[in-house]
């Protein structure tokens, strides 16, 4: 399908500029390229990719998101993912909080499992509309295959600069795990306040985050500056970012910022925004431990964090998952401890 020319992202917003990483270079093992992506995983820990070869899968999966969006919600609810802290299924507008004091989230989406996604026509772990199995095999499943693809790949140059034994951070998101990695299709209406926030402010919970969005919305908190900046959209750009585990897992070394999703500025802001999402996360046994002892670049990194400690989780992925989700949900909610309790690496930031 066409893309239809979108209304520009305005020029007179606070936005941050992040550094444009070539995959087709990092595929070559171009030491420039490479040496650019660990400047942006060890400083802001996002970053614009390009040449990453989706375009056409992505296009997919936006055009699977709208007709699932356009189910009745009789529908889409009978795939709802849950209280139970499950990530996988449907998740209504307004069943998660975006803050402390219980404001809801107006966005809807839908998580499929890669494990899904790769077992198809197996069922792995949970079930999906009838529309979304349909395109399982022509759409979800060439978009996880190629995202995996992509952060596969990265995994494996942060292996080499993390100086850890070959092979270690593949072996820790195996696919043959099961693992909390999921494609999300992201849907936020128009018709809220510019100042309403979409999703709350959050650091993402896994490895790594491979995003597409056409429409601005999305912002940074970077460490030290007390101003939310938005990332501009480019077009053919995806952009990338380090969650929580492998801030974790390197001591510190991989950087997991702060972020959260406003209503489209200016003249974007008629428009329905769409995102999509490629989650990679360790498998569900994983404990959320730096590797100190398999590398002396995360033990140095530790012996400089003013308190190590807090990076031994003493949780598996799945736990670390699970409590995260679960404490976001609204019917779980009891006051702001609950917020808490949805915590991860923000450090007091959100
Ligand atoms: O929609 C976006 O641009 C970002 C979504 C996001 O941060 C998330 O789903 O974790
Ligand atoms: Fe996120």
């Amino acid at each position: 399908m066409p893309v239809p020319t979108l209304p520009p992202f305005p020029d007179d917003v606070p936005t941050h500029p992040l550094l444009v990483v070539d995959y087709s270079l990092l595929k070559v093992g171009d030491k420039n390229e490479i040496d650019r992506l660990w400047e942006a995983a060890t400083g802001l820990g996002f970053w614009y990719l390009k040449n990453h070869g989706t375009d056409e899968e992505v296009n997919a999966m936006f055009d699977l998101g709208e007709e699932t969006m356009e189910l009745p919600l009789e529908e889409k609810m009978k795939y709802e993912q849950g209280d139970g802290g499950s990530s996988f299924g449907y998740k209504a507008a307004g069943a998660n909080a975006v803050d402390a004091s219980g404001l809801t989230d107006t966005i809807e989406f839908l998580n499929v499992a890669k494990d899904d996604a790769l077992a198809y026509p197996k069922v792995a772990r949970r079930s999906y509309p009838p529309n979304v199995n349909a395109k399982m095999p022509s759409v979800i499943t060439p978009f996880v295959r190629k995202s995996v693809d992509v952060n596969m790949t990265i995994l494996g140059i942060f292996n080499e600069k993390l100086g850890l034994p070959e092979g270690t951070l593949a072996k820790l998101h195996s696919l043959e795990e099961h693992s909390g990695s999921e494609a999300r299709v992201i849907k936020n209406p128009p018709g809220y306040p510019a100042e309403r926030m979409a999703i709350g402010a959050h650091t993402d919970f896994g490895s790594l985050s491979f995003l597409h969005n056409r429409l601005g919305g999305l912002q940074v908190l970077p460490p030290g500056v007390d101003e939310w900046q938005f990332v501009k959209p480019l077009p053919g750009h995806a952009v990338c970012n380090i969650g929580d585990a492998l801030a974790v897992l390197s001591g510190g070394v991989l950087h997991s910022n702060i972020h959260r999703v406003m209503p489209p500025p200016g003249a974007q802001s008629p428009l329905t925004r769409w995102s999509l999402v490629f989650f990679t996360r360790p498998g569900n046994s994983v404990v959320l431990q730096p590797l100190a002892d398999q590398s002396g670049i995360i033990k140095d990194k530790l012996s400089e964090h003013p308190d190590p400690e807090s990076l031994n989780t003493g949780v598996t992925s799945l736990e670390w998952f699970t409590r995260r989700i679960k404490n976001q949900r609204m019917k779980n909610r009891t006051g702001p401890e609950t917020w808490l309790a949805s915590r991860g690496t923000e450090q007091g930031r959100a």
